[in-house]
């Protein structure tokens, strides 16, 4: 889309017969927009004009082309300026091009077509430019924390706090929650607000690689390392640097690689396989696990050192279950996103509807809860979901605490706690619901806490 913006050229040349020469190439091509000046001066006067190409005569008489250069890149730093010249020393062409030149251009019988030639690959070069920042900057703006992830109860407050925290450094950061609670989010949302945000996320799950694989994905291998290695391959590490790594399902790591991995962490370098030379590594690491990693590593299936290297800033989501009104709030986003997405009008959920949703206990978190809305939504008459619109596919919950067997109390505390979880802790909300005195629920509380359930 970026091609067909049209592109603004400054030409800066003071041989008037050389700028004739230019004036008539360049003005065969409607999609340039071309300026003229004759000295160094003039061309920076003008730079407030924003052209993408300059292409600069190295001799003009008011300053020497190095300096001309010099003051575009710090005024324009994205500009590609192509040097067109009369001196044809390699090693100035080759001094122009480290200070920052795009491209050097003999004045010679083959300068018309080298000009164009270099013209359309720098024009090319702007648009891809132009293009990354515009993806970028999209990117950052989906997983900006605030907009991204949707809630307001206090346990994703909590979150936000948190995630306001680790922005602001370079701390490893450990993320645990059930399956689909938003880890692989919540990261996304950290590297993109970070001062990390112009460099490469990557997402690497252990679990899914198959177990011989998954050394040389995440550290890369050299030619003929193993077989089937036929060329060099990069790993994950490496592909991150500058950015952030997100190993998720870290707690599925086997224990010879676990090592493997402590090293590189302590080093902050990586040795691809079969290779020896030593690559240095700027990387944030991001982990998460639906495991507690702390009881893998007391019953030794998780290396001690390496989860107290990953630990940094740890960040627990909650399962939606205990998010109370968010359950609403996330389905009503969904359901926007749904209508917008299919260029439907906006639907509305029953008050049913909402209780339906909130007694549910979403065993497959914020992801379960998009499918459900989505088909609800497809099974909606007009633009309302009612509960018949809205179909669970686990029924357990309540069954699995009735199987346990326990004292009345003890039964009556698992529920007001679950209660409260569900409503954020708002014990006049739970007391209406369960139909209880709010004392009670306290003396409950209070009773159970003290006999330790
Ligand atoms: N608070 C939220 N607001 C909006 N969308 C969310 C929220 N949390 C999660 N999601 C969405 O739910 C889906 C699952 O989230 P994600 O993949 O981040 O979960 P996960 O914990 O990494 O899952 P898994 O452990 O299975 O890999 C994604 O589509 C994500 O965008």
């Amino acid at each position: 889309m970026y091609e067909k913006d049209p592109v603004k050229i400054f030409v800066v040349e003071d041989d008037p017969a050389y700028s004739k020469f230019l004036k008539y190439v360049l003005g065969l091509n409607p999609d340039f927009d071309v300026e003229y000046f004759t000295s160094g001066k003039e061309c920076i006067q003008n730079l407030h004009k924003n052209p993408t190409i300059i292409t600069l005569d190295y001799s003009l008489p008011d300053m020497p082309g190095e300096k001309v250069l010099h003051e575009i890149i710090q005024v324009l730093p994205e500009a590609q300026v192509i040097i067109v010249s009369a001196q044809e020393k390699i090693s100035t062409a080759v001094d122009l091009m480290k200070a920052g030149a795009y491209y050097y251009i003999p004045k010679d019988t083959d300068a018309k077509d080298r000009l164009l030639y270099t013209i359309k690959n720098a024009r090319e070069k702007v648009s891809q430019l132009k293009e990354i920042v515009h993806l970028r900057k999209e990117i950052s703006e989906k997983y900006d924390f605030e907009k991204s992830i949707i809630g307001s109860s206090t346990s994703i407050k909590k979150i936000f706090d948190l995630m306001e925290k680790a922005v602001k450094t370079n701390i490893s950061i450990s993320i645990t929650g059930e399956t689909g609670t938003g880890k692989e989010l919540i990261a996304k949302a950290i590297h993109y607000s970070s001062k990390r945000k112009n460099k490469a996320f990557v997402a690497v799950n252990i679990a899914a690689i198959p177990r011989d694989l998954i050394e040389s994905e995440l550290f890369g291998h050299e030619k003929g390392a193993f077989t089937g290695a036929i060329t060099r391959r990069i790993g994950k590490f490496e592909e991150a640097d500058g950015g952030t790594i997100f190993l998720d399902e870290i707690g599925e790591m086997d224990p010879n690689l676990q090592a493997k991995l402590l090293r590189v962490l302590q080093e902050r370098e990586v040795v691809r396989i079969g290779g020896n030379q030593v690559v240095k590594l700027d990387v944030r690491i991001i982990a998460a696990t639906h495991r507690d990693l702390s009881l893998e590593v007391k019953e030794n299936r998780f290396r001690e050192d390496l989860y107290y290297r990953l630990l940094g800033l740890p960040i627990h989501l909650p399962p939606l279950r205990e998010r109370g009104n968010d359950v609403i709030i996330i389905a009503k986003h969904f359901l926007d996103h749904f209508s917008k997405e299919n260029q439907l009008s906006k639907f509305k959920i029953t008050q049913e509807a909402q209780e339906k949703l909130l007694q549910y206990h979403f065993p497959g978190n914020v992801r379960e809860l998009k499918s459900v809305i989505e088909l609800s939504a497809v099974m909606a008459e007009g633009q309302e979901v009612r509960p018949q619109d809205i179909t669970f596919t686990s029924s357990k919950g309540i069954d699995s605490l009735l199987n346990q067997e326990m004292k009345m109390e003890e039964y009556m505390y698992r529920i007001i706690r679950h209660y409260l979880n569900r409503y954020d802790n708002d014990v006049l909300e739970v007391a209406r619901r369960l139909d209880i005195g709010k004392s009670s629920i306290y003396r409950y509380l209070k009773e159970m806490e003290a006999a330790g359930i």
